[in-house]
């Protein structure tokens, strides 16, 4: 089937289409369709990159050698202990929370405890950042649903390795860190995007690196960013089978309902992450032996194909990928958090070296002028 692209200009409301800033770091739907980071394409970093390799790429701008990788990687396993005030506060914060206000609670103390106190001691907040994320999420979800107190301090090699054991408390199979390493890929970084750019102008003010990270935490979690993949997993969970999934995604459309987990802002045709979480996650449903929700999901992305011309962007996909390796829905978003912030921190990097404070204009659409209308006689 031929695929057309989606007909809507690229202009007007919510910023789209025009250029609010330069970067070195990313290109989107560049020919239509591709992603690069620093000119390096998508699908060769997730096919032969470890995500520790590309967040290298982001903060320090090319390639890392053997020495500085295994240096980096020993730095990140160094730093993923929870200061104690950090955890008492962890343990304040009741099951019920949402992961991501977990996350923005856990990346705001943070910078109290460890403050950034000049622009020196960036990569190192960077660094540590990226090392604590996964010990900070997991360890509020083991100790307010479990009970447990987990040790963050592991000894596993990588990032996503070290986010499944904490987690499960097991060592994740060969097979899960390779598709976590390659999910972390996926998701670290996407030009202008809203969290993105909520984080540019954030250190366009020249604030600390955790207030803008904390504000675009805050900005990833609405539905109609990374809180998509979650909003995809409670939609597809419900349908038993393709046909009851056609039904009900039809019966949506109709009434104009969103569906989560399509259509994107940049991209036209296609979003490139999507084939490859695609594959992983099929590759996954076979291990697991489902045959429902994969199929589910391949039937859900027909139709809205068939009826919309929209395609499913990195979230689709994402949703049963995370689901057959058993992570919770609810930490679905923050696995993104612990990815973007790679992202997320080489956008500040750059906005500081070249800054100016972000302060776009607004068109005026209020009344031109008004006269004074004293209290007592307002009606
Ligand atoms: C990692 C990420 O953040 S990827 C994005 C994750 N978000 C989602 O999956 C949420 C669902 N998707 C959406 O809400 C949108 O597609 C967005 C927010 C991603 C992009 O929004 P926009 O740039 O405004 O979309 P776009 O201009 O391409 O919309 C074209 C038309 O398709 C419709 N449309 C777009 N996405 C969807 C969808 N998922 N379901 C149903 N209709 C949709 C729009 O309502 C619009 O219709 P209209 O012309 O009648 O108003
Ligand atoms: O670019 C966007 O608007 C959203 C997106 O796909 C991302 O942030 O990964």
């Amino acid at each position: 089937m031929e695929k057309k692209p989606v007909e809507k200009a690229l202009t007007g409301a919510g910023l789209r289409g025009q250029v609010a800033g330069e970067t070195a770091l990313c290109t989107v739907g560049k020919s239509g369709s591709g992603l690069t980071y620093r000119g390096y394409d998508i699908s060769e970093l997730a096919e032969k990159a470890a995500f520790e390799e590309v967040s290298w790429l982001l903060q320090y701008g090319s390639l890392p050698t053997a020495k500085q990788l295994a240096e980096y990687n020993a730095r990140l396993k160094s730093m993923r202990g929870l200061p104690q005030a950090l955890k008492t506060v962890l343990q304040q914060i009741p099951a019920s929370a949402h992961p991501m206000d977990v996350m923005r609670t856990g990346c705001s103390m943070l910078g109290n405890l460890e403050q950034e106190a000049d622009f020196s001691q960036q990569d190192h907040a960077i660094e540590r950042m990226l090392a604590v994320f996964p010990s900070i999420i997991c360890y509020w979800y083991r100790f307010s649903h479990d009970g447990v107190e987990i040790e963050t301090e592991t000894d596993d090699e990588t990032i996503g390795g070290h986010f499944l054991h904490m987690l499960t408390g097991e060592q994740p199979s060969e097979l899960h860190a390779q598709v976590m390493s390659a999910s972390l890929i996926l998701y670290a970084e996407h030009e202008f995007n809203a969290s993105t750019f909520t984080a540019r102008v954030s250190a366009s003010t020249l604030t600390d690196i955790h207030s803008a990270v904390t504000g675009a935490i805050g900005t990833l979690r609405g539905p109609l960013h990374g809180g998509a993949n979650e909003a995809a997993m409670e939609m597809i969970e419900q349908w038993s089978s393709p046909d009851e999934a056609e039904r009900e995604i039809m019966g949506r459309l109709q009434r104009k309902d969103k569906i989560m987990g399509f259509g994107h802002a940049i991209y036209r045709t296609n979003d490139p992450r999507s084939a490859i979480i695609q594959q992983w996650s099929k590759l996954l449903a076979e291990q697991v032996g489902d045959t429902t929700l994969f199929p589910v999901s391949e039937r859900v992305d027909q139709v809205m194909w068939r009826e919309k011309k929209l395609f499913p962007n990195a979230d689709f996909y994402h949703a049963s990928a995370y689901h057959f390796m058993g992570i919770p829905t609810k930490l679905f978003t923050p696995i993104f958090v612990m990815s973007r912030v790679t992202g997320w921190t080489a956008h500040i990097k750059e906005q500081r070296a070249n800054n100016r404070i972000i302060r776009p204009s607004a068109e005026y659409t209020g009344p031109d002028s008004a006269d004074w209308i004293a209290i007592e006689d307002r009606g």
